[in-house]
C-alpha cells in the first residue's frame, strides 16, 4: 500500500469528528472519499496531509510512519495537496505561477546557477499544455474562469512530481462541462501518481475512481470498488436519508 491510515480518531472539544477511521490507497489508484455533510471527509484528508494532528491513530506512507511528520516533511516524502483555498497568485501569469511551483522543488544550487532555466521552461509549457492552458500562458491567472483556475492549481500541486495527490472538492462551483474536462485531465496522472479525492458529485467520482471509502458520522461505513459500494445497501440508505 502507498498510503495506510488506520485507527484515526479526531476530537474537537466535545465533538468526535473521526472515530477509528481508516483509508488504504495503492499505487496508481484513484480513491474517492465520500459521505454526507459533516461525516469527517475533510478532517480525514487533513489528518493525512498533516494539516490536523489526529488525537489517535497512525498514518503510513511509502512504508514509513509519517504520523508525526509536518506538512513540509510529508510533501518531501511525495504527498501533495490542493485544498479549497486557492494557492494561485492572481496577479502573476499562469507561466509564472507554474514556474514558482516548479522552482519550489529545485535545489538552491540549481536556481543560483540557472542550470535548469531551459529545462524549467519546457516543463512549464508541458504542464500548461497538459492542463489545456498553454494558450493562456502569459495571461494573469486572475483572468481565468473558475474551472481553469482549479486546473492551474492541480497542475501546481503536481509540480513536485508527487506519488500521491490529495484533492478536496476540486469540482465545487464548476459547470458540467468543466467537470467533464476535469475528469479527462486527471486520468493521465494515474500513470505516475495516486489520488485521494473528496467530492459531493457522485457521478464524477464514480467515473474517475477505482475504489471508494464511505464515511458516516466519522466512521467508515464501507470501502471497496465502485461497483461494490454502489451495491451496498447501508451506503444507499445514508444517501437516501440525506435526500
Ligand atoms: N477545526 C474544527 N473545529 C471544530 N469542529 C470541527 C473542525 N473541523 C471540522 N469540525 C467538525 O467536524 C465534523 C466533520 O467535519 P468535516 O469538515 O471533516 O466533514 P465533511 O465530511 O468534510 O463535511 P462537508 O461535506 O460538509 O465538507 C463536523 O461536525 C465539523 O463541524
Amino acid at each position: 500500500m502507498l498510503l495506510e491510515a488506520a485507527g484515526i480518531k479526531k476530537i474537537f472539544g466535545k465533538l468526535t469528528a473521526l472515530d477509528d477511521a481508516a483509508l488504504s490507497v495503492g499505487e496508481n489508484e484513484f480513491h474517492g472519499l465520500i459521505g454526507p455533510n459533516g461525516s469527517g471527509k475533510s478532517t480525514l484528508m487533513k489528518c493525512i496531509a498533516g494539516a490536523e494532528v489526529p488525537t489517535q491513530g497512525k498514518v503510513a506512507f511509502v512504508n514509513t510512519d509519517i504520523t508525526a511528520f509536518t506538512p513540509t516533511e510529508r510533501a518531501r516524502a511525495g504527498m501533495s495537496l490542493k485544498f479549497q483555498i486557492t494557492s494561485v497568485l492572481p496577479s502573476l501569469t499562469l507561466y509564472d505561477n507554474i514556474l514558482l511551483a516548479l522552482q519550489a522543488h529545485c535545489s538552491l544550487f540549481d536556481l543560483v546557477f540557472s542550470r535548469t532555466r531551459d529545462a524549467l521552461h519546457d516543463q512549464v509549457m508541458d504542464m500548461l499544455r497538459q492542463f489545456r492552458l498553454a494558450d493562456r500562458a502569459f495571461d494573469a491567472a486572475a483572468a481565468l474562469s473558475h474551472g481553469q483556475q482549479q486546473w492551474l492549481e492541480i497542475a501546481m500541486a503536481l509540480a513536485g512530481k508527487p506519488k500521491l495527490l490529495l484533492l478536496d472538492e476540486p469540482t465545487g462551483g464548476m459547470s458540467l462541462e468543466e467537470r467533464r474536462v476535469t475528469g479527462e485531465l486527471l486520468q493521465p496522472i494515474k500513470q505516475h501518481c495516486s489520488l485521494v479525492i473528496v467530492e459531493h458529485d457522485l457521478d464524477f467520482i464514480r467515473d474517475i475512481c477505482d475504489r471508494l471509502t464511505v464515511l458516516d458520522q466519522g466512521r467508515v461505513l464501507a470501502s471497496g470498488t465502485v461497483s461494490e459500494i454502489q451495491a451496498n445497501t447501508s451506503v444507499q440508505e445514508i444517501y437516501l436519508r440525506r435526500a
